[in-house]
């Protein structure tokens, strides 16, 4: 039975094959209540329907995008007809309709977007402003009522009744309603009407009572399963709404909107680029071009759904919901339901097998109850006469036999598994951990190996710098009362080079809610901001001062952030920050204690080393502030410099460990499943954090990405059992890592990961953890 379980009704926790769905389902043969059964699970053919209304949608697009092109060309100094501003949208006090709005944008119509005003334009006509954004003051129901809302309808949800309906055509009951009416009919024939009212009232009841349960059953999960729905859509996104920043649900946003995005970010409507540096962004879900594009004022447009690969940017909404692109392909893409979970399959093998062994056992009863009646039949020599007593014997033995193959399939079962698995993913959801597919929550309790990052799931994700090597000189701040007390002790001029690299290469922002100054940033550039701030550093005013021509943001596998200001008086300057081990190798100058600028000989090196060692052994994360000039001519284009920096300071920053975590580490030991830790830090902090909750022992191996990247396969067949920490490590070294475990060790790994970086393991492990989402304590488990 295992074989043929194996064998047929396998498919994969995710990504499972058309293929693989297609065949179970059709192995399951004649289901007695097919409506219920797969309710929630995918409708193959109509997915393939949508998937044939996105390929045409993608090629409406694409098309439309040739066609606007090509018109283009052709039509630039043709005067192009005027637009007429519809007479609600006017009276509404708007200048532009959606209609024009979406075909501006869907149609890449640069053209027309430039007789509108360009952006400023559009922000003009749609009552709003590059800058400040919406004015809420004013309201905005009028603004929904002629633009709608940035909502992607969910497929309606089932009344009450329409579920009862649905039970009333489960198959059994009505065999066995039929039954018993035929039965109460010939009850009533022979014995009369007052011996057996009271048979008909208990059929009614009985009926009603399955009905009934059976749909409210049935109703309870849809609901629950609508609201996991809308929770899974639920993501928050940075807006401008009355001069102030925020962050609203997506589905809140309106036209007119101005939305900050940055690397990793998902486009959350269509709109037009305002303002920032040229993102790149991968719209291979929305156009099929696999090619990341390049957008900035050329080229302006921001399709929803497409990902921003790299770059930082301000966006003006201009369609929102079910105008967009993405709004259109998401209504086709909904029918398609989820896949089933592989336990949910397996558990419909054995109902097929227990059916079939059902329909074996009714048969067999049926013939011999039949075999009685004929051997009697005989025995009497009435073979050849057939009276009413004994059709109503036969229909007594087709009903007994139909009750053996009715209890004998428990079709109930997959169904309850759903139930259950919709209740654990809510209750899930009230611990801030979120599904974004059913069979993730089960496969979850089968994970033999977890991959984890250090930061935000070992350590708290709570971070403050501790030390400080500046000037030659190693400073603990926590002896310090404040930050701002150890100025006294340095330099003037170089206290203003550290304060200006932390506040102009810096990825956070600091954002006034209501009327208190708040932080928004990872929590590396959060503690890097707060301690500029704690050393009197003005960030308004710095930031004012030098204006960013380029910047480079953090990704995890350069491991470095640079950007280039424009001086004030003249020139430019680069700004590097990042892991020590890779800025200090663009050194050849360093601050010395008197606040001059030296070269950086071995003696220096060899103090700035020691110093990082001391950080790595008290489990600090390290960060190296560098800058340098550039020549007067520098150029957008050109590539930021990669030499000649002078390292200004090194930042041990502190992220103290989860409490609880030691326990947790062992829990998971104890129940069989092998913990490694694959982190972006040092190998020293990730070894003294790793030791500290239990994760590196005695007997395990740490080893650096760039050691784990050179093993050939034979070595790292013996390597990899041993490995419990993997430090300085790419996000391309933890998905390696994920797939041989699952391919040559055949584990269930579980990845836990934050931010874009880790997108690629996150999907390819059989269970991903994003955590953190947006920097709130929601994680998603995929
Ligand atoms: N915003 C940043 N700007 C510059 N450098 C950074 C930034 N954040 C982290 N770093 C540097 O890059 C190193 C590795 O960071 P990475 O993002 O790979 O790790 P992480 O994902 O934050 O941590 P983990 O992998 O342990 O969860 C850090 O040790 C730090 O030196
Ligand atoms: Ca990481």
């Amino acid at each position: 039975m295992e074989s043929y379980l194996n064998e047929n009704f396998e498919v994969k926790p995710k990504h499972s094959s058309e293929e693989a769905l297609q065949k179970w389902r059709k192995l399951c043969g004649v289901v007695k209540n097919p409506k219920r059964r797969f309710r929630f699970t995918a409708n193959i053919s109509k997915r393939q329907e949508a998937a044939v209304v996105r390929r045409m949608q993608q090629e409406k697009l694409r098309i439309a995008v040739l066609v606007s092109k090509a018109a283009l060309q052709f039509i630039q100094g043709i005067a192009e007809h005027e637009y007429i501003v519809p007479e609600e949208v006017a009276t509404a006090g708007f200048e532009i309709c959606a209609s024009e709005l979406e075909s501006i944008v869907g149609s890449r119509n640069v053209k027309r977007l430039k007789i509108h005003g360009g952006v400023e334009g559009i922000a003009k006509k749609v009552r709003s402003s590059t800058e400040n954004g919406l004015t809420v003051t004013n309201g905005l129901e009028n603004r929904e009522t002629i633009y709608g809302s940035n909502k992607i309808p969910d497929g309606e949800t089932s009344s009450f009744w329409r579920f009862a309906w649905e039970a009333l055509q489960d198959l059994t009951l009505i065999i066995d309603a039929i039954c018993a009416f035929i039965s109460l009919v010939v009850g009533i024939a022979t014995e009369g009407w007052d011996n057996r009212a009271h048979d008909a009232l208990v059929i009614v009841a009985s009926i009603s009572l399955v009905v009934f349960v059976t749909a409210a059953n049935d109703y309870w999960q849809s609901v629950k399963f609508r609201n996991w729905e809308i929770e899974k859509k639920k993501t928050l996104v940075r807006v401008t709404r009355d001069g102030f920043r925020q962050k609203l649900l997506s589905y809140e946003l309106l036209p007119g909107d101005v939305v900050h995005l940055t690397t990793g970010d998902q486009v959350p409507a269509d709109g037009i680029f305002v303002s920032g540096f040229p993102v790149s962004i991968d719209e291979s879900s929305v156009t099929e071009d696999s090619k990341p594009i390049k957008v900035d004022t050329e080229n302006p447009f921001l399709l929803s759904g497409s990902k921003v690969l790299e770059g930082s940017c301000k966006m003006m909404v201009t369609t929102v919901g079910m105008r967009t692109s993405w709004g259109k392909f998401v209504a086709a893409d909904d029918k398609g339901g989820y896949d089933e979970t592989p336990f949910q399959v397996k558990l419909n093998g054995l109902v097929e097998i227990i059916g079939k062994i059902g329909k074996y056992l009714a048969l067999v009863t049926f013939s011999v109850l039949m075999k009685g009646l004929l051997t009697h039949k005989l025995q009497e020599e009435t073979i050849w006469r057939w009276s009413g007593y004994d059709a109503l014997e036969m229909f007594k033995y087709f009903t007994i036999s139909f009750t053996i193959f009715g209890i004998t399939v428990p079709e109930g079962l997959p169904l309850a598994l759903t139930l259950n698995l919709a209740f654990s993913t809510n209750n899930m959801v009230k611990d801030n951990a979120l599904f974004r597919h059913m069979a993730a929550c089960e496969t979850l309790g089968t994970a033999t190996n977890i991959c984890t990052d250090k930061t935000g799931i070992i350590t708290s994700n709570q971070m403050s710098v501790l030390k400080l090597c500046f000037c030659m000189n190693v400073k603990d701040l926590s002896r310090h009362n404040n930050a701002s007390s150890l100025c006294s002790e340095i330099p003037d001029t170089a206290l203003r080079l550290l304060v200006q690299s932390i506040f102009v290469n810096k990825d956070s922002e600091v954002v006034n809610k209501d009327g208190k100054l708040e932080i928004w940033g990872t929590p590396t550039e959060t503690a890097l901001l707060e301690f500029g701030l704690s050393l009197g550093g003005n960030f308004q005013e710095q930031g004012g001062k030098l204006k960013l021509v380029k910047v480079e943001h953090f990704e995890s596998a350069k491991k470095k952030m640079q950007v280039v200001a424009e001086l004030p008086d003249r020139g430019f300057r680069a700004y590097c920050k990042g892991a020590p081990e890779i800025v200090l190798a663009l050194c050849d100058k360093v601050i010395n204690s008197n606040g001059n600028v030296v070269p950086l000989d071995e003696v220096f090196i060899a103090y700035l080393k020691s110093a990082i060692n001391q950080f790595a052994g008290e489990g600090l994360r390290s960060l190296c502030l560098a800058y340098t000039e550039l020549e007067d001519g520098f150029c957008t284009s050109d590539p930021i410099p990669s030499s000649g920096y002078t390292c200004i300071a090194i930042l041990g920053i502190k992220d103290s460990i989860r409490p609880g975590i030691k326990d947790s580490v062992a829990a998971c030991h104890a129940a069989g499943i092998t913990v490694r830790m694959v982190t972006g830090d040092s190998i020293d902090t990730a070894k003294a954090i790793a030791r500290e909750c239990g994760i590196l022992t005695e007997d395990g191996l740490a080893i650096e990405g760039a050691d784990f990247r050179e093993k050939n396969l034979e070595e790292l067949l013996e390597l990899i059992p041993k490995i419990q920490v993997i430090a300085q490590s790419s996000p391309l070294d933890k998905h390696s890592l994920v797939k041989h475990l699952q391919t040559t060790f055949n584990e269930v790994v579980a990845v836990t990961g934050a931010g874009a970086d880790d997108a690629l393991s996150l999907n390819e492990a059989d269970i991903g953890l994003a955590t953190r989402i947006h920097g709130t304590e929601l994680s998603i488990i995929l």
